[in-house]
This record gives C-alpha cells, structure tokens and sequence, in this order.
C-alpha cells in the first residue's frame, strides 16, 4: 500500500546517493560501466556474473531492488569479479585489485554510517511479504 510505496521511493533515494557518490570517485572508473568484451576477450569465461555501477543504477531505476542488502550483494559482484579476474602480482593487477578493495570499503563504510537499522528492516519486513 502507500505505506510500503513511500518506504521503497526513499529506499530508492538512497541508493542513488551512494551509487552516485562510487560512479563520481575517479578510483573506480574502471567500474562504471561494463567490462568491454573487445577489450577485454575472456572476461566473460572468467567471470559468470558481470555486474557494474551504470548497470547498478539501471536496476535502481528498475525498481529491482527492495533492500539494501540486494544493491550490497551487486556491488560486491564488482569487487569481487575484480579480484578474481586481476590476480596477478604485477602493477596493473595489483592497483585494480586495491581499488576493488578501496571500493568494498567505502561502500559498506557508507552503508554503516548512513543506513538506519530499522529502515533496512522495514525493507526486508516488504519483501518478506511480496
Ligand atoms: C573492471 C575490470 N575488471 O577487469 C578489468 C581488466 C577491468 C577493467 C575494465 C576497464 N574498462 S573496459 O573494459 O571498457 C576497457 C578495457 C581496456 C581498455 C579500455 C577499456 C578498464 C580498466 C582499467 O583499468 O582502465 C579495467
């Protein structure tokens, strides 16, 4: 009911503000849109579940997400797929590795600090019942 609408737009609201604070750092550009399959030939026999911060933003958009634990679970995709696909031990590898973790940590650094608890509870109480 309206109730429910009103929590899901602010639910909305938030996610936007976060996504758009990761897609503004210039540290993660390599994660604002999808890994380019010229580029990047076997990315995709590497990596099952591609996921990218534009793409994040579609699903907001999309209404595809109902909890922040949905958007979290997406934008670890994009660390994890990262440190996955870049192990090796030379430069390039290493400094996108670092800003995968640069971008696990300040993504959930943002979500501690500005996510009430009771409001992702509210969120998980909906989709519970849908
Ligand atoms: C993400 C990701 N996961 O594995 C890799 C490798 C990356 C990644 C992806 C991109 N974006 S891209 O696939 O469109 C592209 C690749 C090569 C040249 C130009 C563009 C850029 C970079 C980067 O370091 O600049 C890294």
């Amino acid at each position: 009911e309206q109730q429910e609408e009103d929590t899901l737009r602010e639910l909305r609201l938030f996610l936007r503000s976060v996504n758009d604070r990761l897609m503004q750092d210039r540290r993660f550009k390599a994660f604002t849109k999808p890994v380019d399959k010229e580029q990047v030939p076997d990315y995709h026999s590497v990596v099952k579940q591609p996921m990218d911060l534009s793409t994040a933003l579609s699903k907001i958009d999309q209404q595809k997400y109902t909890t922040v634990r949905e958007y979290l679970h997406d934008i670890d995709l994009i660390w994890k797929n990262a440190l996955e696909y870049n192990p090796e031990d030379d430069p390039y590898d290493r400094q996108i590795r670092h800003r995968a973790c640069a971008l696990k940590d300040t993504v959930h650094a943002i979500i501690k600090y500005e996510l009430e608890k009771d409001f992702e509870r509210t969120c998980e109480q909906i989709k519970e019942a849908r």
